[in-house]
């Protein structure tokens, strides 16, 4: 297919987002996961998330789950937070890459970190200065982009009147989180259109779940507009405990499978990210969504 980017930058988010909706895994899981990811040629790694234990327990033992990863020279760990408590703890730990979520629909955003958009946007501007002084970067992420569980759709103008404030705040980059899977191509469409009118020189990551089936299709319809940074994760681990039925995000290893067989590079070892989602499947102890789990990749063919 023509006028695809020749290469896509993929952020592995299992260990954080798809770990945050399981039951509590181990330390040494979450060390095991992260470690073998960093060895299947991913790029970037969401590794943890520093956040209040009583609002995600799953993620009470970040600060020790970093210091036992050996980070590998070749891949960029990054760390998610609510607010400033939470950015002063991942610079602490010694990330240099920040993730400041904050949801366009304030209902979600209340429910998510307990306070208004507009106080989590003043929090950001704060959280962007204090990463700056310490040498680090910080991506805005916008959750709800397309849709709220409480409230449904989210006006185009709102989500992107949200991430440009935080863009003229000073943030690195912009990720836009479609927390329920409810996004589908034309929508994916009109944001990133609406936004990169408003913001031309901003680099956009888009991160899809697959809860209505449309996270590929997605994907399609934002590579065909020149977008090469997305999140998935290992297996389709994930979701998000603020969001009913919210389920995980897209497949790290369809994504992979897809777009390199249009011609689109990764970096990334199939056969070695499909044997971690085969791990991750043991560690929570159920099946996860991955289809290309279940069917291997269409390179690999059983004998009559
Ligand atoms: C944001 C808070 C902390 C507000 O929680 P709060 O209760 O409003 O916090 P507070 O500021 O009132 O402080 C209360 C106490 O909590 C402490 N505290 C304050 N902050 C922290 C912190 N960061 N880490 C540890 N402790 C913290 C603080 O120090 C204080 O301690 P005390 O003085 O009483 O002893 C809470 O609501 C929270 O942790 N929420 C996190 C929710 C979350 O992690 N959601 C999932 C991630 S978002 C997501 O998955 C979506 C995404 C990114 O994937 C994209 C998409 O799909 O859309």
């Amino acid at each position: 297919m023509s006028d695809l980017p020749g290469r896509i930058s993929l952020r592995e988010v299992g260990p954080r987002d798809g770990l945050q909706n399981e039951e509590p895994v181990p330390t040494d899981a979450k060390v095991e996961l992260i470690d073998a990811l960093s060895r299947t040629g991913v790029g970037r790694i969401e590794a943890v998330s520093f956040v209040h234990p009583r609002a995600i327990p799953q993620m009470a033992d970040a600060d020790e789950v970093w210091s036992r990863v050996r980070r590998a020279g070749d891949v960029r760990y990054s760390a998610l937070v609510p607010n400033l408590r939470g950015a002063e703890r991942a610079l602490d730990a010694g990330f240099t890459e920040l993730e400041v979520v904050v949801s366009a629909s304030d209902t979600h955003n209340r429910k998510n970190v307990n306070r208004s958009t507009e106080e989590s946007l003043d929090d950001i501007a704060k959280i962007i200065d204090l990463a700056h002084g310490r040498g680090a970067t910080c991506q805005v992420i916008v959750s709800t982009a397309w849709g709220c569980p409480y409230g449904g759709d989210v006006p185009v103008e709102r989500v992107v009147a949200v991430a440009s404030r935080a863009v003229r705040d000073g943030a690195d980059s912009a990720s836009f989180g479609d927390t329920t899977g409810m996004a589908t191509p034309p929508r994916v469409t009109r944001l990133v259109g609406e936004f990169r009118m408003a913001n031309p020189e901003t680099s956009l990551n888009l991160h899809f779940h697959n809860t209505r089936g449309t996270g590929l299709a997605n994907v399609l319809a934002a590579l065909q507009l020149g977008v090469a940074d997305f999140d998935a994760s290992v297996g389709g681990l994930g979701g998000c405990p603020y969001a009913p039925g919210a389920t995980g995000n897209i497949a790290s290893e369809e994504l992979v499978h897809m777009v390199e067989d249009m011609g689109v590079a990764t970096g990334v070892d199939l056969d070695a990210l499909i044997d971690v989602a085969a791990r991750a499947e043991t560690m929570v102890g159920h099946t996860l969504p991955s289809q290309v789990l279940r069917a291997g990749p269409r390179s690999r063919t059983i004998s009559p």
